[in-house]
């Protein structure tokens, strides 16, 4: 689930006396996400979705992401649109949070994407690259290399509760990447977690990227390497390199890689697998066991780690390079 903090009826009808959308006609929570709560309303006008920004969100960030779907959705990229207040404000306050009402995006994520998705998430991913530039706000990603080291400082102790071992190898690891990271490729506004689940289809095409609340400026190659690892590997760790070679064409059909950005992607890929090893790990570890929310699994991104270290030419992601 994702409802962390539940709202009363009658507060929310006051929250939105401030909007012109229309009367409440019923709501309720979504079930999906880890990150905020959000719900999905039914007014007299359009459906719309009600977020209420938790723990992990900074307040002072909620600019950034909510100016973010504008930029993009003038551009032409589908994605939610924040719907401005009567007096011109895209955040609220309701049940004590900062709240936004968005539009709603029609589809559904695929629970089995298949290698024709992911030319399309590849494709998506570079568009919204290029719609993402001339976005005057700025973020630091908070979760590269120092957001690591933090991250990885909160779960060092009991990390070899997860999995023996943890500790000495994450340290290497750390070190490593902190070592080699690369520093002069193309940069830009990144989603920085188009996973599955935040990628909607309808019909045969995909329709629209959702929850740009890890969106930030950093190598717009690194966030084709999150992309190769929340879609292209099967349950059983395997990477694939139909999906993977079809992900990177169809990204490639919209901004071609420049060969140091190709070269780049196996260490890019080691540091985006680390990153979701590293907050997966944060929250096995801290969520308490009669929390309603799902935790995923931080030793499958481990793997795929292991997987990128191991990788010797990009050749392996299925990039075919003269
Ligand atoms: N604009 C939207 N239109 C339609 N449905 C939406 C929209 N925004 C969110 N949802 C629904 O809410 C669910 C959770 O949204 P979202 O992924 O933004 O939450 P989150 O808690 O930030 O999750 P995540 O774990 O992916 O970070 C989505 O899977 C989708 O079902
Ligand atoms: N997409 C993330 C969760 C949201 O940050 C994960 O699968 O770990």
């Amino acid at each position: 689930m994702a409802v962390y903090t539940d709202i009363t009826e009658d507060d929310l009808k006051r929250f939105l006396t401030e909007y012109d959308v229309g009367d409440l006609t019923s709501y309720k929570g979504i079930a999906e996400g880890v990150e905020n709560s959000n719900f999905l309303l039914h007014t007299t006008r359009d459906p719309l979705i009600l977020t209420l920004y938790e723990k992990r969100v900074e307040k002072s960030d909620l600019p950034f992401f909510l100016g973010l779907m504008q930029h993009l959705a003038a551009r032409g990229l589908s994605c939610p649109l924040p719907l401005p207040r009567r007096d011109g404000a895209l955040l609220g306050t309701l049940s004590g949070r900062p709240a936004a009402l968005i539009s709603f995006l029609e589809g559904m994520w695929l629970r089995k994407p298949e290698a024709r998705h992911c030319r399309d998430v590849g494709a998506a991913l570079a568009k919204m690259h290029i719609a993402g530039e001339g976005f005057t706000l700025t973020r630091p990603n908070a979760l590269s290399l120092d957001g690591w080291h933090t991250l990885w400082e909160k779960s060092e102790a009991r990390a070899d509760e997860v999995e023996k071992g943890l500790q000495a190898e994450i340290r290497g690891e750390l070190a490593f990447l902190a070592a080699n990271w690369p520093k002069d490729l193309p940069a830009g506004v990144i989603h920085a977690d188009l996973f599955p689940d935040n990628v909607f289809f309808l019909g045969d095409g995909l329709s629209g990227l959702i929850d740009f609340y890890f969106a930030c400026n950093d190598l717009l190659a690194y966030d084709v390497s999150i992309c190769l690892n929340a879609w292209c590997f099967e349950k059983d760790g395997s990477y694939n390199m139909t999906k993977g070679m079809a992900l990177l064409e169809g990204y490639e059909s919209v901004r071609p890689l420049s060969r140091a950005e190709a070269e780049a992607l196996p260490i890019l890929s080691r540091g985006s697998a680390l990153r979701f090893f590293l907050t997966r790990l944060y929250d096995w570890l801290t969520t308490p066991p009669d929390a309603l929310v799902v935790k995923k699994d931080p030793l499958e991104y481990l793997r795929k780690l292991r997987f990128h270290a191991a990788v010797s030419s990009v050749g392996e992601y299925g990039l075919s390079r003269p």
